[in-house]
């Protein structure tokens, strides 16, 4: 298929090819400076490793979603991550007949409609944070990372499924850490001598080796031990709903293939959903201190619409544009996953001209897309009403949540509860900006961390609950 150019690009040296261009962190805001420099699509070689660069939505669009079946890979990856056994999980497996099987699966299970019968468990989670940030408002962030973890595993499993020594989100914390540890390029020697990993562990010099075997052990056991509860609670008819309880019900026969189905696209819940949606909330409490007039004009949606007597619920969601118009801003405003997950090619192809090789890694900067100048006014302000009206500027669709045959399977369910997290919130406190000693506001400089879920850093915030009536409405059961 060659005979078209690559695309342009940064220019490679010998051997190492562009190895001293990587940027060492938030490599979207190198990837947009590229784009400005080269265009919209950008080629760089890392050692042997062909990459692209996509830096436009409508480009993004042709290539991965037109073509989607030739980008549904993930690149081959670090020998470490594929030891552990994280190849196994959702997001790094290979697109075959097992990724396909997940995604069906989960498909079933996530879908917007299937996502409704989540619903109830949604709006009881945000009544749980409203407590918690009543009592506990200087802990906010790891209230909100608690309360929504804690919400995510009763999907998965039901409630009260676990016993108390098996701590899943301890556990499930824990091994995403590991997985960080491990996917760092080129941390650990086996990343450059591949055959190191057939020597034997109990060797000098390989407790990288033994490490490696311990977490995989572990998180064989994450993976195992919550299933196999539900699957007894089952056998005994005593378990509750939860995704693995329908899964069972569903899947007829099961067959070890199946059963490692169920198993690890359970897994991939909390993995995905977790960080995910805990950022994007905590990101809400900085634009309301950030930008109160957009707290103000939501809250007057609220009271207009919901009124003051009771919370607002999903079934509000149609005649809330301004809160609906709020959540779409918050996914575009600050994108927790700049950088997607990375797609790789399974054959060469020309597109829009350029030749794309077989094997390369595909990057979309979601970061650059959702603040295109010549898409969004203004692209750092957070501004709902870019959404709404005869004037409003274009939707971005599904663009935070990825592409193709990858597109994040758990889109409607965060779409669904983050919506109904903050209309709750909104409904029941101001969240302002802290105050020293003289009473003079704090300003803070919030930084986001690198990786491929980008984390604010600590920050502080008021939060006071908004008259009696919403004090009474949170102390309501
Ligand atoms: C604000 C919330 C979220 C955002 C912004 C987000 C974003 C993304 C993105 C960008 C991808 C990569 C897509 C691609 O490769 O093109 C992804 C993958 C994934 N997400 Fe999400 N996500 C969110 C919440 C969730 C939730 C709630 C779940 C599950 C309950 C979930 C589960 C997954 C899984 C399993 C994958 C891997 C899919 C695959 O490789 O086939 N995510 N997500």
């Amino acid at each position: 298929a060659r005979g078209a150019p690559l695309p342009p690009g940064p220019k490679p040296l010998p051997i190492i090819g562009n190895l001293r261009d990587k940027p060492a962190s938030h490599e979207w805001l190198t990837y947009s400076e590229w784009k400005r420099q080269y265009g919209p699509i950008v080629y760089v070689r890392m050692l042997h490793e062909d990459v692209i660069i996509i830096n436009e939505h409508k480009l993004a669009l042709e290539i991965l979603e037109k073509n989607s079946t030739v980008y549904a890979d993930r690149p081959p990856g670090q020998t470490m991550i594929d030891m552990i056994g994280w190849t196994n999980g959702v997001a790094f497996s290979p697109h075959g007949d097992r990724h396909r099987q997940y995604r069906k699966l989960l498909a079933g299970r996530l879908s917007p409609t299937a996502t409704k019968q989540s619903f109830e468990l949604q709006q009881s989670t945000a009544k749980s944070l409203l407590r918690e940030l009543l009592d506990h408002p200087e802990d906010f962030q790891e209230r909100i990372r608690d309360t929504l973890g804690n919400s995510l595993v009763t999907l998965t499993f039901g409630e009260n499924i676990l016993p108390r020594d098996f701590n899943y989100i301890e556990r499930a914390d824990d091994a995403h850490g590991k997985f960080s540890l491990a996917g760092t390029p080129y941390a650990f020697a086996v990343d450059f001598v591949p055959f190191l990993k057939y020597i034997p562990s109990w060797f000098p010099g390989m407790k990288w080796k033994r490490d490696a075997e311990a977490w995989r052990a572990e998180l064989l056991e994450l993976v195992r031990v919550p299933y196999e509860l539900v699957k007894a609670k089952m056998a005994q008819g005593t378990a509750g709903p939860s995704y693995v309880a329908k899964c069972l019900e569903t899947m007829g026969e099961l067959t070890a293939k199946t059963e490692s189905t169920i198993m690890w696209t359970a897994a991939s819940l909390y993995t995905g959903g977790s960080d995910t949606t805990a950022t994007s909330l905590t990101t809400f409490f900085l634009v309301m201190i950030l930008f109160p007039d957009v707290q103000a004009k939501a809250q007057e949606e609220i009271d207009r619409v919901v009124g003051t007597d009771r919370l607002p619920t999903h079934d509000d969601r149609a005649s809330l544009p301004y809160i609906n118009a709020l959540v779409k801003e918050l996914l575009r405003w600050r994108q927790v996953t700049p950088l997607g997950i990375t797609h790789c090619a399974r054959e060469d192809k020309i597109v829009e001209g350029y030749f794309i090789p077989k094997g390369a890694s595909v990057i979309a900067n979601i970061w650059e897309m959702l603040h295109d100048e010549n898409i969004y006014k203004d692209p750092f302000s957070f501004k709902p009403e870019r959404f709404l009206g005869p004037d409003a500027e274009p939707d971005y669709g599904n663009l935070p949540f990825g592409f193709g045959r990858r597109i994040c399977p758990g889109m409607h369910l965060a779409d669904a509860s983050l919506f109904v997290y903050t209309a709750t919130i909104l409904a029941s406190f101001n969240i302002g900006k802290p105050k020293d000693k003289e009473g003079n506001f704090i300003e803070q400089d919030v930084e986001y961390s690198t990786g491929i879920v980008s984390v604010p850093g600590p920050f502080s915030c008021t939060i006071k609950p908004r008259s009696p009536t919403a004090l009474a409405n949170i102390m309501r059961d």
